[in-house]
Formats: structure tokens, C-alpha cells, sequence
């Protein structure tokens, strides 16, 4: 087999091949041989790796004849997609933990593995060691799945935790997500929400069997989250986090529904809730299905060696195929249900309103939210005087109404600024 990248999953991976050779190939039923192992910088010094298997030239080693299956663990789209390509067209089988060019290209991929026959299996694209991607191919693909909603992206939860436990600086806590090997090469990806939205669009394509790419997913990141937010959540005696939900909206005469939301965003949720207890990099994954009901999965969502555990997962898998001359599950999309806008999923907000403390707030604060159709659930006004501040949570309603009342409540004299808004999820 080839290893295409050398970094912080692939170095995990080159570990676990040597320390558990015995095992694998006794479990595998063949020796696993890894034959070279492309990487950028050769002289780089690797613990662990043996110079000689290094090289430069991934092309040339993804067609290689001695090589039978090809892990890509580089990240991004070039070159890992022509790699990717070659080896399927070459007839090998592929691993690949690349979330970002599953979701936006999963379909050349998928396509390609259809056309040579070959192995495309990438359940760490997904929730790091959370076996994830394969229950949703394979044990739950006969049942009729309804949502799926969890905390996807480890960076995001570890600085989300900080903040809310220790306090801490959104830097100073990217900063240590960084050093333990959680984030992406470029942690822009996590902390937008990019990571969590190539995730969440891998889950909704295998749960809806739909088409849905990386630019069909609502996405927010946490770089607006404030302390006011996290203070305002802790008030409420809830928590930060950010989500990444999958859902199949009914229509009123179809079993198969009105099309699909699919959105990362980072909303309120009840401490009492089991996804508030996700702390550091863990994540945890609800999947709600009609005969199954509601399943929970939680575990090392990133890292070297939890990631290469899932890779190791799908290597041994892959290869049994290639012993015993069988082959893994195709994707489907036979569904190909509308992804739908945003404006049109229903939700619920916390807002929170720095206002003049004076007769007739209230009422004309009530008056914008009835405008626009929304109903709100609970009020309360926080300080007195300057320091003045109304806290409304509302009933749901559709996300277009929701932040059409909040720019009309910008516009209101008595409203001094609207210091946070946030969608509540998972309290009802
Ligand atoms: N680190 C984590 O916790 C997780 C990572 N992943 C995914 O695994 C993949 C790898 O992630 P990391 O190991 O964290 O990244 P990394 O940045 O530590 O490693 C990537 C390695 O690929 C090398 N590389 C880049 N271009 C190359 C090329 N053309 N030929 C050969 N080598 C090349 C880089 O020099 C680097 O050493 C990414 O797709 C990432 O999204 C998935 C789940 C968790
Ligand atoms: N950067 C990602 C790594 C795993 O997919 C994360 O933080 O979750
Ligand atoms: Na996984």
C-alpha cells in the first residue's frame, strides 16, 4: 500500500502499521506491506519512518504495480483529488480522510469509484475515531433517517470549552488547538465553519441519499461568538456550541419530504443536554431514525492517532475486500431531494437588547416581533438605567422572520444595539 502525506495523521498511521503489523495481517488474512510514502519535504527527519519508503513523486507511486491500496491523508483539493483519481482509474483502492474534498467534489469521486470498480472508504472524514460514516453506509441504510445533529469540528469545541470554562482568550485556545493537532492546516477552515460544513454535508448526502455539496450548506463560524454571547448562554443556564444539523423537512403528503436542511451554526443549548457535556476536542453525534430511534455517537473527534485509528479501520476493511475478492458499498442519490434555503428552516433565537429604560420598551420591542409573525416564548429585562438590557427568546419560526425582526429591531430609536443573537437548539 502507498501513504500519500506524512503529517499528523499519517505519521500516526505509519505508527500504528509497525507497532500492530502482527495483528493486522492476522486479521486481514495478507501481510500489509506500506511500499513508499509520499511527502513534500524527504529530509525532513520523521521518528519512527524509515527514510527509504520516502518520496517526492506521489504520482508515480499511487500507479505503482506493488501497490494495491492508496491512503491519502494530505488535506485539501490538488493534489489530493488527481491521486485520488489515478489510483481508482489504476484500479486500486482508496482511504481518504478529506473532508473538504469529499464535500466539494465527493461526486467526480464517487463517480470514478463507480466507473473502476474500486474501494473509496473515508470514515475519518468525519468525527475523527467515531465510527460514523460506516453506520450510516451500512447498518442504518435500511432504516429511514429523520436528523442527524452533533458537534463535528474538535478545534471549534475545544476553544467554545475554554471559553466557557476557563474563560479564555479565542486565540490563546486556538493557540493550544493547534499544538495538539486538532485543527486544520489552515484554521480559518475550522473556526468559519468550513471543516463542520464539508462534515455536515458528507453526513446529509449518506443520511438523505442526496446530493449535497460543501456550497449547499448554511454555514456560520465562531469567530462572532463573544463573551456577552457565552456570558448570555450561561445566564440562561446553557452553553456555546457549534452545530452542525441535518434534517429532512416533512411536507404535509410525503414520506420522503420537502427537501433537506442542512446548516453549521453555532446555537444555544440547554446544560442538561448531553451535547453541553461534550467538552475539549471530543464530538458527539445524535442520529435520529424511524425504526432505530435515537442513537447517540461521541469519542475523539480529531487528532493524530484517533484519526489514524479510523483510517486503520478502513484499511483493514478494504483489504479484506481485496482478499476475499468482495467490494465495499457504493453511494447512492437516488432520492435527490432540494437542499432548501435557510430563510425557510424553522428556528429559534435568543436575542439580547441594549434598550432605554423608559414606559412603552416593551411593548414596542413586542410590536417589531409580532410584525414579523414571530411569537416570543420568554422576556426579561436584565439592569435598570443606562444599563438597561431585554432578553427574548422566541417561539420557532422561520429563520427569514427571525432575522427580518432583528434588523427591525436594529432600526428602533429605543434600541441602543442589539449585543447578542443566537438560535436556541435542542430544548424542546
Ligand atoms: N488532524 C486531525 O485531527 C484530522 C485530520 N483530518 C484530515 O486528514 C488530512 C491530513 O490532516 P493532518 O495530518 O492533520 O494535516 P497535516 O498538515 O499535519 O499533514 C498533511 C501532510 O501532507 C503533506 N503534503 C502536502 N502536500 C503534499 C503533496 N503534494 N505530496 C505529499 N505530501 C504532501 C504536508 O507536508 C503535511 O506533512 C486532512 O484532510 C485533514 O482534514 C481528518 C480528521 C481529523
Ligand atoms: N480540524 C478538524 C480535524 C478533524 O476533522 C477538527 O478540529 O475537528
Ligand atoms: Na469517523
Amino acid at each position: 500500500m502507498a501513504l500519500l502525506g506524512c503529517g499528523v495523521v499519517g505519521t500516526e498511521v505509519v505508527r500504528l502499521l509497525r507497532d500492530q503489523a502482527d495483528d493486522l495481517a492476522a486479521r486481514v488474512g495478507a501481510p500489509l506491506e506500506l511500499a513508499g510514502i509520499a511527502v513534500r519535504r524527504p529530509d525532513r527527519v520523521r521518528q519512527g519512518v524509515d527514510p527509504a519508503l520516502l518520496t517526492t513523486d506521489a504520482h508515480a507511486l499511487v500507479t505503482r504495480d506493488d501497490v494495491d491500496i492508496v491512503i491519502e491523508v494530505i488535506g485539501g483539493i490538488e493534489p489530493a483529488r488527481s491521486l485520488l483519481l489515478e489510483a481508482m482509474k489504476s484500479g486500486k483502492s482508496v482511504i481518504t480522510a478529506n473532508k473538504a474534498l469529499l464535500a466539494e467534489d465527493g461526486a467526480t469521486l464517487f463517480a470514478a469509484a463507480r466507473e473502476y470498480g474500486a474501494d473509496l472508504y473515508y470514515e475519518a472524514s468525519v468525527a475523527g475515531a467515531i465510527p460514523l460514516l460506516r453506520p450510516l453506509r451500512e447498518s442504518l441504510v435500511g432504516d429511514h433517517v429523520h436528523r442527524v445533529l452533533g458537534i463535528v469540528n474538535g478545534t471549534t469545541n475545544y476553544i467554545l470549552d475554554q471559553m466557557d470554562t476557563h474563560g479564555a482568550g479565542f486565540n490563546e485556545a486556538l493557540q493550544e488547538a493547534q499544538a495538539l493537532g486538532y485543527a486544520e492546516a489552515d484554521p480559518t477552515a475550522d473556526v468559519e465553519g468550513f471543516d463542520a460544513a464539508a462534515k455536515a454535508a458528507i453526513l446529509a448526502q449518506l443520511a438523505f441519499h442526496t446530493p449535497v455539496s460543501a456550497a449547499d450548506v448554511h454555514r456560520e463560524g465562531i469567530t462572532e461568538v463573544t463573551s456577552a454571547d457565552v456570558a448570555g448562554a450561561k445566564a440562561m443556564d446553557s452553553v456555546v456550541k457549534l452545530l452542525a444539523i441535518c434534517e429532512r423537512i416533512p411536507s404535509p403528503d410525503g414520506r420522503n419530504g420537502r427537501g433537506v436542511s442542512v446548516r453549521v451554526y453555532p446555537a444555544m443549548i440547554p446544560r442538561s443536554h448531553p451535547l453541553a457535556s461534550v467538552r475539549e476536542a471530543y464530538n458527539a453525534v445524535f442520529v435520529e431514525a424511524e425504526s432505530a430511534g435515537s442513537l447517540m455517537f461521541y469519542g475523539a473527534g480529531a487528532g493524530g492517532a484517533p484519526t489514524a485509528s479510523a483510517v486503520l479501520g478502513d484499511l483493514v476493511a478494504v483489504a479484506r475486500n481485496l482478499v476475499g475478492g468482495a467490494s465495499g458499498p457504493v453511494e447512492v442519490t437516488y432520492a435527490s431531494l432540494p437542499v432548501l434555503p435557510m430563510g425557510e428552516t424553522v428556528t429559534r433565537y435568543y436575542i439580547q437588547l441594549d434598550v432605554a429604560d423608559q414606559a412603552g420598551v416593551l411593548a414596542t420591542v413586542a410590536e417589531e416581533f409580532a410584525r414579523h409573525g414571530v411569537s416570543i416564548q420568554a422576556v426579561r429585562q436584565v439592569g435598570f438605567g443606562d444599563d438597561a438590557q431585554l432578553v427574548v427568546v422566541t417561539h420557532r419560526a422561520p429563520d427569514a422572520a427571525l432575522s427580518a425582526t432583528v434588523r427591525g429591531l436594529r432600526g428602533l430609536d429605543i434600541v441602543r444595539e442589539v449585543s447578542s443573537v443566537m438560535r436556541v437548539e435542542a430544548d424542546e
